[in-house]
């Protein structure tokens, strides 16, 4: 019996969030360092699944990079990366959709609807969610910042940043009460795809959605600093110190970037959070604690 009132207590202390988000929308950004067993992967679609009996609109864009490689590692390709962004070329852009789009996005699919939930899979593609242009990266932001020396533009092939969100087809999808699930890939003007890094799809679309909370799942316990101790709340104005002095590295420069682009459009909270840990999402949303990094 005390078991039982006690869940009862655990229902209530959750109940002002729920009211509190009740109707808004929740962008969720699933790394592929995050799915990491069958286990962990049906608890991420149970929490997603609770968000949208409760009245909370879920949207998940999802990523797949340990998965891509896995595949190129097999084709004998070697990955490389410039700050986190993976440098493709027209091959590489051929096995990036195959596995997003082709495999990992269906799983999600597949996974949340085997356990109880109405999910549809897009890719950035479809009703041109996500259009984008060729990313312009120049050497200056990879720190090869000589005296006076012009930056030099870095070619990473066929690398995205978005453009424009067109979020037409997420509104119908949310009017007939599907919970979409996004693959990162984006449409060019000349209708080929482009490779986008997974946060900056998932900022870019809560800021267009003016979502309530973005939250980005991954394979730490949030951002550490120097030491290693992870920093519970962080602000905008520390995010590019944090890079220039190296604390801030690879995957996770996009992250906090894609976090600042976000609540500059609006987004009420954004947060880095261990998705390794069971149920991240729902002690995210409904306790006070909170896990992982808030970005403010
Ligand atoms: N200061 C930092 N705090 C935490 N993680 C960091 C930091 N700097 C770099 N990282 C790296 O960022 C990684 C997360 O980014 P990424 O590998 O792209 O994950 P995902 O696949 O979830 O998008 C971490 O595994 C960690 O190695
Ligand atoms: C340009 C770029 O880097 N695109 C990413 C897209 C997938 C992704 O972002 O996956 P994670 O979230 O699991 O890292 C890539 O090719 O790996």
């Amino acid at each position: 019996m005390q078991e039982s009132i006690e869940k009862a207590k655990i229902l209530i202390e959750s109940l002002p969030y729920m009211q509190k988000f009740r109707n808004k929308v929740v962008v969720i950004k699933y790394g592929g360092h995050a799915m990491v067993d069958e286990h962990l992967k049906r608890q991420f679609a149970l929490d997603v699944i609770l968000l949208k009996q409760i009245g909370i609109n879920p949207v998940i864009v999802h990523g797949g990079g340990p998965q891509i490689n896995r595949f190129l590692d097999r084709l004998d390709i070697k990955p490389s990366y410039v700050e986190g962004m993976r440098v493709t070329d027209g091959e590489t852009m051929d096995v990036v959709e195959m596995v997003l789009v082709g495999k990992v996005n269906k799983e999600i699919v597949g996974l949340i609807n085997h356990c109880g939930g109405k999910a549809v899979g897009l890719s950035g593609r479809d009703g041109d969610l996500v259009c984008a242009r060729k990313l312009q990266m120049s050497s200056r932001a990879k720190g090869d910042d000589i005296k006076d020396a012009p930056p030099e533009l870095i070619d990473l092939g066929r690398v995205g940043q978005v453009t424009k969100i067109n979020p037409e087809v997420l509104e119908s999808l949310s009017q007939a009460d599907f919970i979409p699930v996004i693959a990162p890939v984006g449409v060019g003007e000349d209708g080929q795809a482009f490779n986008i890094n997974a946060d900056l799809v998932a900022g870019a679309i809560a800021g267009e959605l003016a979502a309530e909370k973005l939250m980005l799942l991954t394979d730490v316990t949030g951002v550490k600093d120097r030491q290693g101790v992870l920093i519970a709340s962080l602000s905008r104005q520390d995010i590019e110190p944090l890079i220039a002095d190296g604390t801030l590295t690879g995957g996770m420069i996009p992250k906090v970037r894609c976090c600042e682009a976000a609540l500059a459009r609006g987004v009420a909270k954004t947060y880095i959070i261990d998705g390794r840990v069971e149920h991240a999402i729902l002690l995210e949303m409904f306790t006070r604690e909170g896990v992982g990094t808030e970005i403010c």
